[in-house]
């Protein structure tokens, strides 16, 4: 038997000395993305960065000015006890944190610009946020038509089918996301974002909830994306088993808010035992340096700190612990490493904001041509190390084998993104037909029962008075029924839709007119079946006229009834919301003219039946069914009051009242809403984080 090498991905032949038969055996090849499209390697940095939060009035400090850097090609892990800060870290250095924050996060040696770092990023959070009602291919499709619209759909669908391929989901295509295991959700999580091949990718517990087997190929996945092209991988990772933690490149441990490591995985037990900190033998050291951390050993997470210089130094395999290259026996590369910091800490502290930041804002004073890195590498005694590493990032950086940087905010127009999600949300539609089910089978239910409850009353002078009462109860009726819906819907929608806009699939202002298109069709449905039915059960005048105008007046109650339900799914949880919306109706039916007519009204209490939408509709079917000269109804008693539609009208107050009005009125409380719902939407985004 001979080898070509040690290189596992050449050949070996298999050449026994009595037979003339070679065997060749090729071993397996690590699957790539071949297709996904190139994107620049980038290498992240922090200084001094600390997060404070108020609490009871008083400031709590969660991160305390900790340092650290993330480079491409590496699979980062950051670890610490629970309430160390580690999600706070991940939160802050994707952008999900803005406010509170402090320090500098550098983007290849830049300070980030925010948007366009959002738009080379993906943050895949722990509760895979999916749309259970899609097939693995339709999410897929969804994600590549919004991310990379621009290709053709031949390329998208090879690009899909690379990354299935890759993540060991091409054999599931068509299962519903609802019924994938855990493992598989964390993929198609990862496989979504893969679309636009981000080179740096944000998980937060990629481990949680799933064995030890799901655990070891999350992990492997994780390395082999961060290997391929150099992305940056970042993960949060409670405490990993001996052989997942051998996986990672890089550790970042947290302890109460500062760095107690920082370095290469396996020099994490030699950096200890300098410490005076002995890993037992057959011990986890990601289990051991947690148990430090949490003090198991004593009081040493101060020591830490200040040997890694709060994340400031980086225990890198072949160079020196920090602790042994700042000493007095300094050789001359040692001792220029040594000025250049110490220089570097007084630059670190002024940073220049004047500076145009498309420039690089750290620079030595002695060596002012250098970025912050490549002193930080020589401060660390990387004396040109990795060169070809720094060649090929810079190479990237000016494109030779990248795409540019890219410009646009989002992979597809805005109007190209209505129609994606209005589809999707269609498709939803289609998928759950209970729901629909449920609101048509209520609207035809109800309107037999109020058919027959009311039968033939429309055109009785005697029973005007019970007629009024079927005109306030179908306000009432469209109100709950559009209104609850809405406010149950809207809510569990949220999720989804804060990991995607954050991710930046799409823009809120599309997703906003795509979901609350996407229902009208149905409620206009279901809304003129429901009239239908109780319009001619109950008698109401044979004008089309008339019927045409008590169905407008009807429908746009139901739409703004459906406008408020998403005001308020889109401010407040569906516990709080299903209790308060029905309370806030509540002035809005008493002032709708139907239980006190207007000018019984005080003044003083006068300008809410101005706000009730509740009023207008009434108003508006009410004029629809008695005005217009309508001829006297029917009376089969000695005598109706009510026989004249002019006498009823009088005693609503409504005889100087304009359809018209009531129309404009109920379209101008629509839009309103309709702002305030994507404004509140705004504010939910931003504030949720
Ligand atoms: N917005 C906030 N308001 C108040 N306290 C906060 C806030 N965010 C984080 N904290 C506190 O900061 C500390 C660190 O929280 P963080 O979630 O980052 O910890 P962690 O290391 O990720 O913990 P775990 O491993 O348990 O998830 C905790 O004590 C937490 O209660």
């Amino acid at each position: 038997m001979s080898t070509t090498g040690n290189n596992i991905n050449e050949s070996i032949i298999l050449n026994p000395r009595s037979s003339d038969i070679k065997v060749q055996i090729e071993p397996a090849q690590q699957k790539r993305l071949a297709h996904v499209i190139k994107r620049e390697k980038v290498d992240l940095s922090f200084h001094d960065l600390s997060f404070t939060v108020k609490q009871q009035k008083k400031e709590k400090i969660i991160l305390k000015d900790v340092s650290g850097r993330l480079r491409s090609g590496e699979l980062t892990a950051i670890m610490g006890p629970s309430g160390a800060g580690k999600s706070t870290l991940l939160n802050i250095l994707t952008g999900y944190i803005t406010n509170g924050t402090n320090g500098h996060i550098m983007m290849n040696e830049r300070e980030r610009n925010l948007s366009k770092f959002r738009k080379l990023s993906a943050y895949i959070r722990q509760d895979n946020q999916l749309h259970g009602n899609l097939t693995i291919d339709e999410a897929m499709s969804v994600a590549a038509k919004l991310k990379i619209g621009d290709k053709s759909k031949e390329d998208r669908e090879t690009i899909i089918a690379d990354i299935l391929d890759t993540l060991g989901l091409i054999d599931h295509r068509k299962t519903m996301t609802s019924g994938l295991s855990g493992g598989q959700k964390k993929r198609l999580s990862i496989a979504l974002e893969l679309v636009s091949n981000p080179p740096i990718m944000f998980f937060d517990e990629p481990t949680s909830g799933l064995d030890s087997s799901s655990c070891f190929q999350c992990i492997s996945l994780l390395k082999s994306l961060a290997r391929d092209q150099g992305r940056t991988i970042i993960c949060t990772i409670h405490q990993p088993s001996a052989r997942l933690f051998e996986m990672f490149d890089h550790l970042y441990t947290l302890a109460d808010g500062q760095c107690v490591y920082q370095g290469s995985t396996n020099r994490l037990v030699e950096f200890l035992g300098q410490l005076g900190l002995q890993c037992p033998s057959y011990h986890n050291p990601a289990s051991y340096i947690i148990e430090v951390a949490c003090g198991e050993y004593g009081e040493h997470t101060r020591t830490l700190v200040n040997a890694i210089k709060n994340g400031k130094d980086d225990i890198r395999d072949g160079l020196p612990l920090p602790q042994l290259a700042i000493t007095d026996g300094l050789n001359n590369s040692e001792k220029y490493a040594h000025d250049i910091k110490n220089t570097l800490a007084v630059a670190i502290s002024k940073p220049d904001w004047n500076k145009d930041i498309s420039e690089p804002v750290y620079r030595s004073t002695t060596t002012p041509n250098l970025p912050i890195s490549v002193v930080d590498d020589i401060a660390k005694g990387d004396n040109g190390k990795d060169d070809s590493e720094k060649a090929s990032a810079n190479s990237a950086l000016l494109g030779d084998d990248s795409e540019q940087m890219p410009t646009k905010r989002y992979g597809t127009s805005e109007f190209n993104q209505f129609f994606i999600i209005l589809k999707r949300a269609l498709l939803f539609s289609r998928r759950d037909w209970t729901l629909m089910y449920l609101r048509l089978f209520a609207h035809i239910l109800v309107g037999f029962l109020i058919g027959a409850l009311y039968w033939q009353i429309g055109n009785d002078g005697n029973k005007v008075l019970s007629n009024l009462g079927f005109l306030f109860f179908n306000m009432l009726f469209l109100m709950y029924t559009s209104m609850t819906i809405t406010i149950l819907s809207f809510p569990l929608e949220m999720p989804v839709l804060l990991k995607e806009h954050f991710n930046r699939w799409y823009s809120l202002r599309s997703y906003y007119f795509a979901i609350t298109v996407s229902d009208m069709p149905f409620q206009t449905i279901f809304c003129v079946i429901y009239v239908t039915i109780v319009y001619f059960m109950t008698d109401q005048p044979r004008e089309l006229f008339r019927f045409g105008m008590f169905l407008s007046a009807c429908l746009l109650v139901s739409f703004v009834a459906q406008s408020v339900g998403l005001v308020v799914g889109a401010a407040m949880n569906v516990q709080n919301g299903v209790f308060l919306a029905p309370v806030m109706s509540v002035p809005f039916l008493l002032f709708s003219g139907f239980f006190v007519s207007f000018d019984a009204i005080p003044i003083y209490l006068r300008w809410i039946t101005y706000l009730s939408y509740i009023r207008y509709g009434f108003e508006g079917t009410a004029l629809a069914t008695y005005g217009f000269d309508r001829v006297k109804l029917k009376c089969f008693v000695s005598y109706c009051h009510f026989k004249s539609p002019q006498i009823t009208l009088e005693e609503l107050d409504m005889v100087n009242s304009s359809y018209l009005i009531d129309v404009v009125a109920l379209l101008a409380i629509f839009f309103v809403l309709r702002i305030a719902a994507f404004l509140f939407l705004k504010w939910k985004l931003k504030t949720n984080r």
